[in-house]
Parts: C-alpha cells; sequence; structure tokens
C-alpha cells in the first residue's frame, strides 16, 4: 500500500489527517490497543476506588450518602463488617485488580508496537524503492548522508511517536472521560477545584510546541549535515591519509558539530523552559486540590476516603495531561520527520514521462544516431552542444578528449539517466524518450569510469544483471577481461569475498571484473568509459583483442586517453569544449593537425626516446 501524506492539492497533510492517513492498514490493530487500553485503564481506576470505600466504609466507619459508588464497592467485598474484619480481602482485590491493568496494558503496549514497527517498515520499503527510481539530477543534488539520515532517523523518530504516543493521546481521553463522571458524582465543587487547571496547561502546551516547531527542523537538518559529512569523510578515508588532511577535516567536522550541539542545545533549553512551567502548574493544580479538599474535609462536607480517590484520580489524570507536552514535542518532532520523508517521496520517478514508451519485441541491432544533441547539466553554460554521430551496428566507436570535454556526458545521455535538451538520439530508430527505460539499459553492457564493486562474491558482481547463467559463461567473460587467472589465484576463487569483510581489488584488478560484469550479458551496445584506463599495456592488448571478437557482431563505444586503446575503432570522434572537433579513424586523423597527431607525435616520440635508450643500455 503506497502512502500518500498529501492532500490531493499537494498540500502536507498536518495534525490528526497526518496520524490518521499514516496509521491506514493498521488501524485494527490501533484499535486492538485501544480496546485494551480502555480495560487496562478500568482496572487501574477500580484500585484507588477500592482503598477509598475500605478507608471511608470498612475502617473509619463514615459513610457518606452522597458516595453510592464507594458504598457499592464495599457491598461488592462482601460489606463492611466482612472487609473491616478481613482486610486482606480489598488488598488482594487491589493487587488483582492492579495486574488485570497490567496484563491489558501488556496487550495495549504489544499491539501498538506491532503497528507502530509496520508502518515503518512500509515507510522505509517505500523510501527504498523511491530512491531507485529518483532521476539523476535529483541525486547529483542530494548528500548521501542526508539521505540516509531521512531513511533511518526520521522514520525512527516517527516509529517512537506511533509506538509510545497515539496511544498515550487516547489513555489521555478515555481517562478524562471516564474519571470525570466519577468525580463529578463524589463531589462537583472539588472535581472543579482539581481540575481547574488542566485545559490551561493543555493550551499552553499547544501553543508553546507550535511555536517552537522550527527548533526541531533546525535540530534534523544539522542532524543531517553532520551525517553527511561523516559519511564522505568514511567513504574518502584514503584521500584524507594520502593528502595529509586530518586536521582539515576534523575542523570541517566540527562545524556541522558545533552547530548539531549548539541548536540542540537551544532546543533542551527551550524544552527545559517549558517543562518546567508545564510541572509548576501541575504541582500548582495539586495544591489547589488539597487544600480545597482539605478545606471541604473540616467543614465536614467530604471524607477521608474521598480526599484519597480523589487525589488518586486526579493524579492518574493529570499524568497523561503532563505527558500531553511531550506528546506534543514529538508530534512537532514527527510531522518535521514526515515532512523531509514526504519531500522524498513526492519527487519524480524518472520514469515518469508523457511520451508513450515502446518495448521492442526484439534485442537492439546497435544502430546508434545522434542529431544534434545538446545538453546541460547546469544552466548556462551547454555540456555537449550540437553533437552529430552515427554508429553502425557492429561499429566500434572510440571517443577522444581532454578532460571534462563531455564524454562521460555522452555516455550518460545513451543511458537515459538524463534526456537531452536539443536534438535527438536514436537507437534503431528509436528515440530514446519513447523507449522504456529498462528494455532501452538492458540493451547495453557498461563499465563506469568509478566502477562500483558490492561487498559480494565476484561471482556475484559478475553475474549482476544477468537473471541466471552458469560458473562456465562467467569465467568466460572473466577470461575475455583477462582477470579469470587473479581470480583463480585468490583461495575462494570465485566465491572470494570483496570489500568490507572480504579482499580488497586493485584499481585494475576492478576494472576488469567490471568489464566481466558488463561482457557477461553480451549487450547489443558494450560502453567503456576508460575502463582500460588502470591495466597495464599488455592486458590492455589482451583485452582488446579479445573484445574485437565482437567486431560486426556487436556495437562498442570505447572513451580512453590512450591512443593504443583507441587506434583499433572504426570511427574514433574527438571532443573538445562539449563539442566534436574531428572524426575519422587512425589512419586519418594521424595525418590531420588537432589533437590526435598531437597525441599520436608525443607518443611515437617516446617511444623513439625508450626504444635508444634500450639500444644504448645493451650496447654498454
Ligand atoms: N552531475 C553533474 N552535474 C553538474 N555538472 C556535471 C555533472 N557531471 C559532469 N558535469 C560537468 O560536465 C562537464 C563534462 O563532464 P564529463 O564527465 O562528461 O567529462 P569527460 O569528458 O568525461 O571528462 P573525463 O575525461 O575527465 O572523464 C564537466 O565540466 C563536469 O564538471
Amino acid at each position: 500500500m503506497t502512502l500518500k501524506l498529501q492532500d490531493t492539492s499537494g498540500k502536507v497533510l498536518s495534525g490528526p489527517k497526518l496520524v490518521w492517513t499514516l496509521i491506514r492498514g493498521f488501524r485494527l490493530k490501533y484499535l486492538w490497543a485501544a480496546i485494551s487500553l480502555f480495560i487496562a485503564t478500568a482496572f487501574q481506576f477500580v484500585v484507588p476506588l477500592i482503598g477509598s470505600a475500605t478507608i471511608d466504609y470498612a475502617l473509619t466507619s463514615e459513610p457518606n450518602s452522597s458516595e453510592p459508588i464507594l458504598r457499592h464497592i464495599i457491598d461488592l467485598l462482601g460489606g463492611s463488617s466482612l472487609v473491616s474484619e478481613n482486610l486482606w480481602i480489598p488488598g488482594v482485590a487491589m493487587l488483582g485488580f492492579a495486574a488485570l491493568g497490567g496484563v491489558f496494558n501488556y496487550f495495549q503496549k504489544l499491539a501498538a508496537a506491532k503497528a507502530s514497527d509496520g508502518i515503518c517498515k512500509r515507510l522505509k520499503d517505500q523510501l527504498y524503492d523511491h530512491i531507485q527510481r529518483l532521476t539523476n539530477s535529483y541525486l547529483d543534488g542530494s548528500q548521501t548522508g542526508d539521505l540516509v539520515q531521512r531513511c533511518t532517523s526520521d522514520v525512527e523518530t516517527t516509529r517512537i511517536f506511533l509506538a509510545a504516543h497515539i496511544v498515550e493521546i487516547g489513555r489521555g481521553l478515555i481517562l478524562i472521560v471516564t474519571v470525570l463522571p466519577i468525580m463529578l458524582s463524589m463531589h462537583v465543587g472539588l472535581t472543579v477545584a482539581s481540575m481547574a487547571l488542566i485545559p490551561v496547561i493543555i493550551l499552553y502546551s499547544y501553543l508553546y510546541i507550535k511555536k517552537v516547531k522550527h527548533l526541531f527542523t533546525q535540530v534534523d537538518e544539522a542532524e543531517g549535515r553532520l551525517t553527511s559529512v561523516v559519511q564522505e569523510n568514511i567513504t574518502g578515508i584514503r584521500v584524507v591519509r594520502a593528502f595529509g588532511r586530518h586536521d582539515y577535516e576534523i575542523e570541517k567536522f566540527e562545524k556541522p558539530n558545533s552547530e548539531y550541539r549548539d541548536t540542540s542545545i537551544k532546543l533542551i533549553g527551550i524544552m527545559s523552559w517549558f517543562w518546567s512551567v508545564s510541572d509548576i502548574a501541575s504541582l500548582t493544580q495539586i495544591g489547589i486540590a488539597l487544600v480545597a479538599s482539605s478545606y471541604l474535609a473540616i467543614q465536614g462536607s467530604v471524607s477521608v476516603g474521598t480526599i484519597f480517590a480523589f487525589l488518586a484520580l486526579m493524579n492518574m489524570v493529570l499524568w497523561p495531561v503532563r505527558m500531553i507536552g511531550r506528546i506534543l514535542t514529538d508530534f512537532g518532532k514527527t510531522s518535521v520527520a514526515l515532512q523531509r520523508i514526504n519531500e522524498i517521496l513526492t519527487q519524480p520517478f524518472e520514469t515518469e514521462s508523457d511520451q508513450v514508451e515502446i518495448q521492442p519485441d526484439s534485442p537492439s541491432q546497435g544502430f546508434i544516431e545522434m542529431k544534434e544533441v545538446s545538453f546541460s547539466h547546469n544552466e548556462g553554460t551547454p555540456t555537449v552542444n550540437g553533437i552529430n554521430l552515427r554508429v553502425e551496428p557492429g561499429e566500434t566507436l572510440a571517443i577522444l578528449g581532454p578532460s571534462g570535454s563531455g564524454k562521460t556526458t555522452l555516455m550518460h545521455l545513451l543511458l537515459r539517466f538524463y534526456d537531452v535538451d536539443k536534438g535527438s538520439i536514436t537507437l534503431d530508430g528509436h528515440d530514446l524518450r519513447t523507449l522504456d527505460r529498462a528494455y532501452l539499459r538492458a540493451q547495453f553492457g557498461v563499465v563506469l569510469q568509478e566502477p562500483f564493486l558490492y561487498s559480494r562474491s565476484i561471482a556475484s558482481n559478475i553475474k549482476l544483471g544477468v537473471e541466471s547463467t552458469d560458473q562456465k559463461d562467467i569465467e568466460e567473460a572473466a577470461r575475455m577481461a583477462c582477470i579469470h587467472d587473479a581470480i583463480t589465484d585468490f583461495a575462494d576463487g570465485y566465491d572470494t569475498e570483496i570489500g568490507e569483510k572480504g579482499i580488497t581489488l586493485s584499481g585494475g584488478q576492478r576494472q576488469r571484473v567490471a568489464i566481466s560484469r558488463a561482457l557477461l550479458r553480451n549487450p547489443p551496445v558494450l560502453l567503456l568509459d576508460d575502463a582500460l584506463s588502470a591495466v597495464d599495456n599488455e592486458t590492455e592488448s589482451s583485452i582488446i583483442e579479445a573484445l574485437q571478437k565482437r567486431r560486426g557482431k556487436r556495437t562498442t563505444i570505447v572513451i580512453a586517453h590512450r591512443l593504443s586503446t583507441l587506434a583499433h575503432a572504426d570511427k574514433i570522434v574527438v571532443m573538445e569544449g562539449g563539442k566534436i572537433t574531428q572524426s575519422g579513424n587512425h589512419e586519418t586523423l594521424r595525418t590531420e593537425q588537432g589533437l590526435y597527431q598531437r597525441l599520436w607525435n608525443i607518443q611515437t616520440q617516446l617511444e623513439t626516446i625508450l626504444a635508444e635508450e634500450t639500444e644504448a643500455k645493451a650496447e654498454n
């Protein structure tokens, strides 16, 4: 069931409506919790009534005709003479009722815990699912730590509220509704004196929390920033060490850490005032009740037992009233947390498009065409501009260009991580924007510039994205990527765990595992973004040799800086400043003035120098 925490006009829900929507699907559990609570409360307030009746009717022999409830209780216990001679009877009855109250309290807590855990699991599932499908632009602009905090800490704040406080609100209402008539039936004046400040305390709590709600947002956001810094630091700990940036990082951490501390202290300070004032008000209420009941007792208009019952019942009501402050505080925090969660849940999916998306029946032929493609990450300067490219089925295209010239961006546009701003990209003649994204991405085998491997076995990393496969195919893909021998050298071979709980692969090994993963899919189009940058020359030529076998059958697009990786391609394009400045093949570009020729000359000169040095060494 998908939760929507906003109304049809897009306004985020608040107050009771928010809670009511949140508990959808778990309302029966809360109903059972409320019934258990009602029974528990009923048992609990019988206890002071028995005490009161025992004092009045059995001990002090002061029956008061205005308190039929107490007299009725004594009659139920066997009459005043029997009770006064057998004081264990009210004692056992009080214990029994208190125990029964405890049992039903347990039922209530269990039901509320099951409901709140269920609601939060659903919320986390929904968040996780939504994050998988968010647009790349949203993810580019988000801090990972903050997203993690929304999925964990914000959901936890919600869980605590749902587990403890919804039922507390119920308890407060039940107590007020049930205890008030009993108190009124015993003594109207004393009831008014015992309850006079309660509406004031409730109103004060409501207004106060409303006023400081923005502070909850500040604390939550400060915590988000802190989590982001920690997350970033741990991810980049090697860079920090390599550059000796400990002090800088500690200083950088200091700022959000102090900010979090300061906002928390500010909130605690303000909340302490709130608690103190509401405690003083509650104690004043008890004082008023004590003075009033003592006065009435001196006047002789109420019995000692009535005072005992009154004070006990008033305490029972006052406790949830004091809890209202805590409930409202936590509700304030929870609504801020839910707003932050809702912000993610209302982000559009990357698949939401006005155009009808088609899913061709057969795999792609690998025919790619780009016409006048322009795209900009940020408004203003285009990242790529006026790109025209044609890659025939089975052809190998190589892209070369200085850093930041837009090569990776072009590949991301092909995978439809982003949509083009102008122009069009087609696959087999279909505009990418009309193709089903899952179909589109299934046509590509991709090795990203920074290959990501999961903390799982090597085999599971290679077969990622392939429904079912046998070991033979995994090994074949690993052989093509020249990593099979290295894997079998590990004690656990393909079952070797990578990452936190396992071994750490070298940069070149990681790249080759990622290449195996892409090759195993046997995709119509293979995209390699600087995928051979970390492998040695010999391994590079073996991989290229293996890739050549795909030639004519499967399309390959290679982005690289080394000419040795590019030279074999059918077509080579040079990108500079987001534009294609040259295109041809190795032979034509080698002789044409431009970046390719300059790189070729540098490389040839280096080779000549190396050859001369080797010759000189050999002569010596
Ligand atoms: N997600 C993004 N948000 C904003 N700008 C981006 C983003 N990704 C890349 N850019 C910018 O777009 C430009 C092109 O980046 P791109 O990664 O396509 O270059 P590249 O040619 O692949 O570089 P390299 O050879 O270093 O990998 C760069 O100026 C980069 O800063």
